[in-house]
């Protein structure tokens, strides 16, 4: 018997499909210098003057964007049109100027690399500084340490300071941290699929694929159209930071590439 609070759906009645993130008139002004200063020493004596000049800078202009359970979304763009400042207001890491976001929090990640990494710090310390930024608990990384290591192939190398690394190094470090949890219901990817040499990409490219074709909804920021034809079922390009853009990968991604071209 059908619950008193729930309508029966009737036959042949499609179920609506449920949003996972609703994006919703969302701005973003950032304060900028005007000329910028070009030494510390020549900031602060303008500033003790106040002859420091700030203008406001529109990164984000009245974005508005329904993504759906299980929908594997791409984000392209020109540089600083806004892509990560976007990824980051979904993701609760900044908070928007104008309008809102409807997301369940706790169920998003966001997977971007180099950041949280202390060079004077070694390779087993960086894991667990960087580790801690993302939210795992030390018992976690103490379980997956050998893993994370082993993935990122520094075998070796994890008592050396992180300044003696490659950034290649780097990079696949912070990339096995990041994925080395459960995949979550919402993944956002910031631009982490052009890590290291040819060879950590296609296992990290593999690593990726498997996330995203997990079950969980997924919106990934990245510079190549390929990528995002390969993985994406919907692609949206933002331009100046306004909406330019958002359908089917390939007419997206095609109308974007005769931008660059001319
Ligand atoms: N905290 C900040 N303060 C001031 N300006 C910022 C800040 N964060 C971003 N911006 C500016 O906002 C604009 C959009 O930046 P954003 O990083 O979102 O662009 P993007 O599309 O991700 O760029 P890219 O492709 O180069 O990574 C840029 O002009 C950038 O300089």
């Amino acid at each position: 018997m059908p619950s008193e609070n729930k309508p029966a759906i009737a036959q042949g009645q499609k179920s609506k499909p449920e949003p996972a993130i609703v994006v919703s008139h969302v701005s973003m002004l950032f304060k900028r210098a005007k000329d910028e200063a070009t030494s510390v020493k020549e900031l602060l004596v303008r500033a003790v003057r106040g002859q420091n000049h700030y203008e406001m800078f529109k990164a984000l202009d009245d974005i508005n964007l329904t993504i759906q359970k299980g929908e594997v979304v791409g984000i392209i763009g020109t540089n600083g049109s806004g892509k990560s400042t976007l990824l980051k207001i979904i993701s609760g890491a900044l908070i928007p100027t104008r309008g809102k976001v409807l997301v369940d929090r706790k169920s998003v990640q966001l997977l971007t690399l180099g950041t949280g990494f202390d060079p004077e710090l070694t390779g087993r310390e960086n894991v667990y500084l960087n580790g801690a930024i993302i939210g795992y608990p030390k018992s976690f990384i103490d379980q997956k340490y050998r893993a994370i290591v082993q993935f990122a192939e520094l075998e070796g190398f994890m008592e050396e300071k992180v300044r003696n690394y490659s950034s290649g190094m780097v990079s696949r470090l912070g990339f096995a941290i990041a994925t080395i949890r459960d995949t979550p219901e919402i993944l956002i990817l910031d631009e982490v699929l052009s890590v290291g040499d040819m060879f950590f990409r296609q296992k990290s490219e593999a690593r990726i694929r498997e996330m995203i074709h997990g079950g969980s909804t997924v919106l990934m920021v990245s510079h190549s159209t390929s990528v995002i034809q390969a993985n994406c079922s919907r692609a949206v390009w933002i331009e100046k930071g306004r909406l330019r853009a958002d359908g089917n990968p390939k007419e997206v991604c095609r109308a974007y590439e005769t931008l660059k071209e001319m």
